[in-house]
């Protein structure tokens, strides 16, 4: 008989799981997926249920990664919320399998996990596609996103001014003291955007907030909401203008609005960049169009439980 599954709440995970660790585990990962090595690392295309009756949907991920001997899957529910609703928009949780046996080894929560592997990536686009300067750094959106995406951006770099704009003041005003830094506050996309070197894009937007006439030449776009079909975040100016890279071509290709819609092409994979098999175009505008993969997720999870068994 396998052992019981063992429960790793939010708190634990977000106690245990560091970038330091989690940011070079994903380049490896991101790496190996762009090689398509067959059985080395398998991830199917994430299934999505919509809950229409409820404005949301269930997205289901399994990932596994042969010579790590990492099997994970998660499930994660996200849902347009009413601005004034107090409930969340994402909840995840992260299933870690015995791969020989089958059994599961954890149940862990994936909420932390999502905010912070979501925000890694987005930082090692930002690592590999540098823009020249690395000043300014501008957040729209005032969420769980936006919040992870300052703790590990001003980790990596050293940025002398981070914006932040939201629809509402009072969100940004909360985000500003929920995060551990100075933060200016922007009453208009317009004015967080100019002159910005870095932008991340962490809205549940349906349509673009973000306009290309409105990025500085050169600047690196990480762009992480918009995980349909039909949502956009960013305007077809930008989309055209820019070199456009992505986690995975599949993701894109079939839950990307900004990219289906716009019909902008796909420069390359992050893991192509990592790999050497394409260049980091570093002098032209760059957009990372993130969609979330399930190793991400995998290899986060392995981290988490093995911080967990070390501490036993
Ligand atoms: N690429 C990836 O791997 C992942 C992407 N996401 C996406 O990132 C985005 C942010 O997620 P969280 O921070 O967890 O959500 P959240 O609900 O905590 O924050 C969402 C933010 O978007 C703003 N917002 C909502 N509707 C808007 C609109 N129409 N225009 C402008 N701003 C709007 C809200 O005011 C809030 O600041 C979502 O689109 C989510 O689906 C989330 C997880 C992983
Ligand atoms: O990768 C994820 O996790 C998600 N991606 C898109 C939106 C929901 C969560």
């Amino acid at each position: 008989m396998a052992e019981l599954p063992v429960l790793i709440t939010r708190e634990e995970v977000m106690r245990l799981l560091r970038y330091t660790d989690l940011i070079p585990k994903l380049e490896s990962a991101l790496a190996l997926f762009s090689k398509r090595s067959g059985a080395e690392l398998v991830q199917p295309l994430r299934t999505i249920v919509p809950l229409q009756k409820h404005n949301g949907f269930l997205g289901l991920m399994p990932a596994y990664i042969a010579h790590e001997d990492i099997l994970a899957a998660k499930m994660v529910s996200f849902y347009q919320r009413d601005p004034d609703s107090v409930l969340p928009a994402h909840q995840a949780t992260v299933l870690l399998f015995d791969p020989e046996r089958g059994n599961v080894k954890a149940v862990m929560d994936g909420t932390a996990i999502t905010e912070m592997r979501t925000a890694a990536v987005s930082a090692i686009s930002t690592k590999l596609l540098k823009p020249c300067r690395q000043e300014v750094l501008c957040i729209l959106g005032s969420g769980l996103q936006a919040v992870s995406h300052y703790q590990v951006f001003t980790q990596m770099f050293s940025f002398t001014q981070v914006r932040v704009w939201s629809r509402r003041r009072e969100r940004a005003e909360q985000f500003a003291r929920a995060v551990a830094g100075p933060v200016t506050m922007c009453s208009s996309v317009k004015e967080a955007v100019e002159g910005a070197d870095v932008i991340v894009t962490v809205t549940m937007a349906k349509e673009p907030v973000l306009q290309g006439e409105w990025v500085k030449p050169g600047a690196h776009v990480a762009a992480v909401g918009a995980c349909r079909p039909d949502w956009r975040e960013l305007d077809d100016v930008l989309m055209r203008d820019s070199v456009v890279y992505v986690d995975s071509r599949e993701g894109a290709s079939t839950e990307s609005g900004d990219i289906i819609l716009s019909g902008a092409s796909v420069f390359a994979e992050l893991g192509e960049v990592l790999n050497g098999t394409k260049p980091a175009l570093c002098e032209k505008t760059t957009v990372f169009k993130s969609l979330g993969m399930g190793i991400q997720d995998a290899v986060a999870a392995k981290l988490v439980f093995d911080q967990w068994k070390s501490q036993l």
